[in-house]
């Protein structure tokens, strides 16, 4: 090891010196709670930590503490930007073959243009992290290993400090007991804008029935008060709980917390090959087996939910067609039971074709009609005129890619941001010509169920 660290560079150096080098060290440690470790880092790295668990359950990630940070304040090109910086990077990467690769995390913002003064307010319009100390659960199997991004030219004694941080973080996760309190009532709910809700959903059938858009994307915040200070591990060990088929997803910026569980995934890349998910069309679950099976029947029969679900299909199929090979679209949704609601599904999968890496297909995609629009440009200009709300982290891509450029992106539904005392939910639905917009307003009322659920939020109906 203190050959690799004091390797003189041969290797391109771009990052900030061109001394620039990127260590990083793999060790496979016995059975871990991802919470625990995620609550071991607490103390000392409380704002630079995440939390990602993939929807089948397979991989689970935890980052503390940042090696580096990759941020952007650009608009259109802010995918491009983190990428050549995850390049440049990555070019300096000094790696055994046993040892993981690194991870990259972090997300995107939706819409860089719309500009309001909001709880977003300290987020850049993209924001990664590399962890200085990560763990990786796959397939049941714990690896953690240190990330050290440096330009001096000699960092062994660095290193042997990052060596016993890991031992110490990882005894604190496995020895001390891990638990938490969960006693924080919320002491006041404020529906933000309901009636400018109401009314922009009718704005927006109305235009779409003139002809300006076939399809807009409407959401709506909430933001709950608590008595004390909200718990980050808590809110996350209280969601994945909540909804166990979802990818679960937590991003800490300062003194903010973004989490949820989301059903969409928006890319997958492993090897070549690359998933995505056409999810767009709800009804909620059923009181009794018999009347969900009616629902989903329903659901699936319905012409307003085929078509908010169809340009989904429509748009995914054919950025998949220009850059991947191979694809297959099935013809027809299936449903996909959450907890409180049943959505239409479709997944679609190709192999990458191009040069392409995670993020141009990350930029071809978001947004996707599901969360978006049809045409995007003009639902985008809509949603900006109409919504009056800055999405945030919302509705954009979350998630992570690595050195090896595998990776995988889900859409930031289902969550909240919380600061202090204040929680922000955040829910939405897909606006057609016939929509009407009480029910779209019942439909959020599912939508934010889960993170509701999770903060220990009353259900509403
Ligand atoms: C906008 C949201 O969800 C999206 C809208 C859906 C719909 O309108 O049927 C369904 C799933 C998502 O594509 C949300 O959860 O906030
Ligand atoms: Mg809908």
């Amino acid at each position: 090891m203190s050959r690799k660290l004091t390797d003189s560079h041969t290797m391109k150096n771009t990052i900030n010196s061109p001394y620039t080098r990127f260590f990083t060290e793999t060790i496979e440690v016995g059975r871990m709670s991802p919470f625990a470790f995620f609550e071991a880092g607490f103390q000392k790295y409380k704002e630079e930590r995440f939390y990602w668990q993939n929807a089948d359950q397979t991989l689970t990630l935890v980052g503390i503490g940042h090696a580096v940070t990759l941020t952007s304040d650009l608009h259109e090109e802010r995918y491009k930007d983190i990428s050549n910086q995850w390049n440049d990077l990555c070019n300096t990467l000094i790696k055994e073959e046993e040892d993981a690769a690194p991870i990259l995390f972090g997300g995107f913002s939706y819409d860089p243009n719309q500009v309001l003064q909001s709880e977003w307010n300290q987020f850049p319009s993209a924001y990664f992290a590399v962890p200085s100390f990560q763990l990786k659960i796959e397939d049941g199997r714990s690896y953690v290993s240190i990330n050290l991004v440096t330009d001096k030219p000699e960092a062994s004694l660095e290193f042997e400090w990052l060596r016993q941080e890991r031992d110490r973080l990882i005894h604190l996760a496995q020895v001390k007991e891990f638990s938490f309190q969960y006693d924080n009532p919320i002491v006041s709910m404020e529906e933000r804008g309901k009636d400018r809700y109401i009314e922009a959903v009718n704005n927006v059938t109305s235009l779409i029935q003139s002809g300006k858009a076939d399809k807009v994307v409407i959401a709506r915040s909430l933001v709950l008060h608590f008595e004390q200070e909200l718990s980050a591990v808590a809110a996350l060990y209280a969601i994945s709980n909540e909804q166990q088929e979802s990818y679960q997803f937590a991003l800490q910026h300062n003194d903010c917390l973004f989490f949820g569980a989301t059903p969409e995934r928006l890319i997958e890349m492993k090897n070549g090959k690359v998933l995505s998910a056409c999810v767009a069309g709800s009804i909620r679950r059923g009181n009794s087996a018999e009347e969900d099976k009616q629902l989903g029947e329903a659901l699936l029969a319905d012409s307003k939910n085929r078509e908010e679900h169809h340009y989904v299909v429509e748009m995914i199929s054919k950025v998949f067609r220009t850059h991947c090979q191979q694809v297959v679209v099935p013809k027809n949704p299936k449903l996909m039971k959450i907890r409180d609601i049943q959505h239409l599904y479709t997944p679609v999968e190709g192999k990458i074709a191009s040069e392409s890496d995670i993020f141009t297909l990350v930029k071809a995609l978001h947004p996707t009609p599901a969360l978006g629009g049809v045409p995007t440009s003009a639902a985008m200009e809509i949603i900006r005129q109409e919504e009056g709300m800055d999405r945030g982290y919302y509705a954009a891509p979350i998630g992570w890619t690595d050195s090896s450029g595998n990776g995988e992106f889900a859409v930031a539904l289902r969550s909240a941001l919380i600061n202090g005392k204040e929680a922000y939910l955040y829910a939405g639905g897909g606006i057609v010509a016939d929509s009407n917009a009480e029910d779209e307003y019942d439909e959020t009322w599912v939508k934010f169920r889960p993170v509701l659920r999770a903060l220990g939020g009353q259900l509403n109906g």
